[in-house]
């Protein structure tokens, strides 16, 4: 559905934001994980037509998208992180305002989203008023819109309490079934049971590309946990890569990614998909 090929963004002389990234995807749902500062942003605003790529291709459909970007506004919803509502519209107007803008004519979709995103109850009050993931909701209602094959959502979940997140990500998860969602994040658990693929950027670079189920097979024989006296544990954390350490008492019961064994008494754990992703990463920062 989509390809990106070989695309690289640079703002000035001395920023490399994204740095000759290629990805194929197709529908389901695709984690775009990384740090601050990593490309994810200016990746997806790429694919979005909001900015042009210094060099590289994205194709939607056949249709080169940077020669012609109508190829794919049309058949795509963004949700920007800083998504705001306007004060002094209700939720409906609200709707009602971005059909209008967006030329969706038939009252009887706003009515089926704000349905979908579960605010239909809510339809005549302020959005301003709504809690941070009934907007998000909203956000997500207004992006569907004109029934897009691709949707972008730029760190959802952030400032949502667990309930609200757990209903974002299953919507998400429901919408992936039939259309391609990007959504990005620097939290690994908003999307570990949701997407089908994850894409790790990293400084501008793509770094993996692979289902969760892969990403945790490779760490598989890397993640250790020991428990160490609180007296050892610097030396400890000194020569291993310590993913995770909670004192309990007079010990410390630390997870460790390593090649092999780390220290005596050390067995090997099941990796979570973050302690799978810590793994890869301080692999990578070896290799280098
Ligand atoms: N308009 C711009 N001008 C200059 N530098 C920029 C611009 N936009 C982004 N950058 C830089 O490009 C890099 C990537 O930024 P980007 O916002 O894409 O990262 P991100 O992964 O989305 O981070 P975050 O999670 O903080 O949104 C950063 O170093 C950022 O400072």
């Amino acid at each position: 559905m989509l390809e990106i090929r070989n695309v690289v963004k640079t703002f000035g002389r001395d920023v490399t934001a994204v740095d000759g990234v290629s990805l194929s995807l197709r529908a389901g749902v695709v984690g775009l994980i990384g740090h601050n500062g990593a490309g994810k942003t200016t990746l997806m605003q790429m694919i979005a037509t909001l900015t042009r790529p210094t060099s590289g291709e994205i194709v939607f459909q056949g249709a080169d998208i940077v020669a012609r970007p109508d190829a794919i506004r049309r058949r795509l919803g963004y949700l920007p992180q800083d998504f705001g509502v306007y004060p002094n519209l209700t939720a409906l107007e609200f709707m009602q305002y971005f059909a209008a803008l967006k030329g969706v004519r038939d009252p009887a979709r706003i009515r089926h989203l704000l349905e979908l995103v579960n605010l239909h109850e809510h339809a005549r009050r302020p959005a301003s008023a709504f809690s941070g993931g009934m907007r998000r909701r909203l956000g997500i209602a207004q992006a569907l819109l004109a029934d897009p094959d691709i949707l972008i959502v730029d760190e959802p979940t952030a400032g949502l309490d667990p309930e609200e997140r757990l209903r974002f990500r299953n919507l998400l998860s429901e919408l992936g079934f039939d259309k391609l969602v990007i959504m990005s994040t620097h939290i690994v658990s908003d999307v570990e049971s949701i997407a089908g693929q994850l894409a790790i950027m990293r400084s501008g670079k793509l770094v993996a590309f692979e289902t969760p189920a892969a990403i945790l097979d490779k760490a598989r024989g890397q993640v250790w946990s020991a428990s160490v006296g609180t007296a050892d544990y610097d030396a400890l954390r000194a020569s291993v890569h310590v993913l995770h350490a909670q004192r309990q008492g007079e010990t410390m019961a630390v997870r460790i990614a390593h090649a092999g064994s780390p220290c005596a008494g050390a067995s090997l754990a099941e990796p979570s998909l973050e302690e799978a992703l810590m793994a890869q990463r301080y692999a990578v920062r070896e290799a280098a």
